[in-house]
């Protein structure tokens, strides 16, 4: 870890960094990354601490000094201030940012990606302190080819699809797609720390993940998560390969995606977090524009590589059409498409993706398959046998 430089070839001094919603799926890969590669310290805020055990337990692990969980609840705890004094940088994940949320419990969305996150901004700009702030790629919303007629040439013209920080609109549907709750929310936020960094030079960086995916993504149904709870489309995809069951298509599965594996993704925020002077006042997207699929086309390699991995058999009919109002209710609506334009985070950062979507789905579903194989099995014997 000694002689560390950064892209310039200056040494890289240890900093304390506060990272809020360090117990989700993205903060556990960060903190796993930062204990086991850099000398940098973290304050992990989160409610919950689950994913980051490993991490916290036996006090003999050789970074045992190097993390502390706190766990605060940043709606309504005074120690988060005290918490980003002592951080050089703070770097905020908490969040509601389940789709099947959007539209049902708009109010905690609001909330939680917008007001809640108010005082960390206030915080990091009135203390002089550093802040990365997680957004999103739905700020995009809609693309602008979207509203092409579907046979128009345009739609195959890069310049109407492809999203870029710098120059693309967003564009969200109707007040009562209440799905859209979420991505405006988000803009906000992205609008408010932009104008701190312009009016009291609060030092910012914005990151726009394109559908990150990987291990300790979200729950499995009745597991380690509510029975009746709708996680994303990699849990929900996987629950139902563990289960034997059809893969659920909302709307036809035709909504594009483009996935990247949360290991290349980690690597692009350790680059932001060791090269403030690079990645101050950006906002960047971070995707991989080489892994995109419609929705069908994932759960038809999902089921491929699920086979592989398991050594079962799929089933005879692995996937089935279900409606968006059956399957998130009233008010959802959809991206079409999300490819991320790589240009800024590849000029200031250097930095490029590098995964397969075949082999991101092989080392998570094998994941997936060791960590909840057995428990399903038996949750369903258990069911049958009442
Ligand atoms: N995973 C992706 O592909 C993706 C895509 C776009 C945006 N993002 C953004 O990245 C961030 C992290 O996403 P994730 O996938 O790790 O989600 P996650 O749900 O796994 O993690 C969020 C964490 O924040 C914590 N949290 C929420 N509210 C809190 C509060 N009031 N106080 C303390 N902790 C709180 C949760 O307990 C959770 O551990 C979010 O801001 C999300 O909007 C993620
Ligand atoms: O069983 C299912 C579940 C989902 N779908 C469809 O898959 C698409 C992707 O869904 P998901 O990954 O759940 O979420 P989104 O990509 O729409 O939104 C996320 O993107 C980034 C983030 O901000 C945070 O992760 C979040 O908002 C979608 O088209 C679903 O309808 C399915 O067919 N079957």
């Amino acid at each position: 870890m000694g002689g560390r430089v950064d892209l310039d070839g200056n040494q890289i001094k240890p900093i304390t960094i506060c990272m809020i919603g360090a117990g989700g799926f993205i903060g556990s890969h960060l903190c796993e990354k930062l204990m086991s590669e850099t000398p940098h310290k973290v304050l992990a805020v989160d409610v919950y601490n689950d994913k980051i055990k490993h991490l916290l337990e036996p006090a003999t692990l050789a970074w045992a000094d190097r993390i502390q969980f706190h766990r605060i609840n940043i709606k309504n705890d005074s120690r988060l201030e005290g918490l980003i004094k002592m951080a050089d940088l703070t770097i905020n994940l908490a969040a509601i940012c389940t789709p099947a949320d959007y539209n049902t419990r708009p109010l905690d969305t609001i909330y939680s990606n917008f007001i809640d996150a108010l005082p960390v901004v206030k915080y990091c700009s009135e203390n002089g302190k550093r802040l990365i702030h997680f957004s999103t790629c739905e700020v995009y919303g809609k693309t602008i080819g979207a509203f092409l007629p579907k046979d128009s040439p345009l739609r195959q013209d890069p310049a109407y699809y492809v999203l870029k920080e710098d120059e693309s609109p967003c564009i969200f549907g109707p007040i009562e797609k209440q799905r859209w709750s979420y991505a405006c929310a988000k803009q906000l936020i992205e609008r408010l720390i932009y104008a701190e960094g312009a009016e009291n030079g609060l030092e910012f960086t914005i990151v726009r993940p394109f559908n990150w995916i990987g291990p300790r993504m979200d729950f499995i149904p009745g597991i380690d998560g509510p029975s009746e709870g709708v996680p994303r489309v990699l849990a929900c995809f996987s629950n139902n390969l563990l289960r034997r069951e059809p893969l659920k298509l909302v709307d036809g599965g035709e909504s594009q995606r483009t996935f990247i594996y949360i290991k290349d993704a980690i690597e692009a925020v350790l680059l932001m977090i060791e090269n403030p002077a690079r990645a101050n006042g950006h906002t960047f997207n971070v995707g991989n524009p080489n892994n995109e699929v419609t929705v069908r086309q994932l759960a038809e390699m999902m089921t491929q590589v699920y086979s592989k991995v398991s050594g079962e058999s799929s089933i005879e009919t692995p996937t089935i059409d279900v409606s968006s109002k059956e399957f998130y209710g009233e008010g959802y609506d959809d991206s079409d498409k999300r490819i991320p334009d790589m240009t800024i985070i590849n000029k200031q950062l250097g930095w490029n993706p590098k995964t397969s979507l075949w082999d991101l789905l092989e080392s998570t579903l094998t994941y997936q398959h060791r960590t909840y194989a057995e428990a399903i099995k038996q949750a369903m014997s258990k069911t049958a046998a009442n």
